[in-house]
């Protein structure tokens, strides 16, 4: 079984930053930078997980994607979303072959 507990816990974590002073809290510091600054994290984690699986380097895959994930938590909290938003919207989505969800798209 996959301990999603800890993922819930750090998105706790996350959403309790918002109190923290910038100083002392990574997390902290990058709420008072903002959206931009947030979404610049992303695009570098996510930059980084492609350079590592293009080297075929297993153990900076994790890393990496590691980073983007908490990175993506980050963004999420600062929308006053988290991480139980994406995981009801894996639910919803679970079963449905991305084949077919597409063919029952509009034309549009
Ligand atoms: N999981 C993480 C986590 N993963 C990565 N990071 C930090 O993310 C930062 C950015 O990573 P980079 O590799 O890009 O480092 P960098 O190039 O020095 O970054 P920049 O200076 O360019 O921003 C680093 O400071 C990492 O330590 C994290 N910081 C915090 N957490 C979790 O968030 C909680 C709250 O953190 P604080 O708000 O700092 O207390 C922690 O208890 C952890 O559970």
């Amino acid at each position: 079984m996959i301990d999603i507990e800890v993922l819930r816990r750090v998105s706790d974590t996350l959403a309790e930053r918002k109190k923290a002073d910038p100083d002392s809290s990574y997390v902290s510091s990058l709420y008072v930078k903002g959206t931009d600054a947030i979404c610049k994290k992303v695009a570098e984690e996510a930059a980084e997980t492609i350079m590592a699986a293009k080297d075929k380097d297993l153990k900076h895959i994790v890393w990496e994607v590691t980073d983007l994930w908490f990175h993506s938590l980050v963004l999420l909290a600062h929308h006053g979303l988290s991480v139980e938003d994406v995981l009801a919207e894996f639910r919803r989505r679970e079963g449905i072959s991305g084949i077919d969800e597409k063919k029952s798209r509009g034309t549009t």
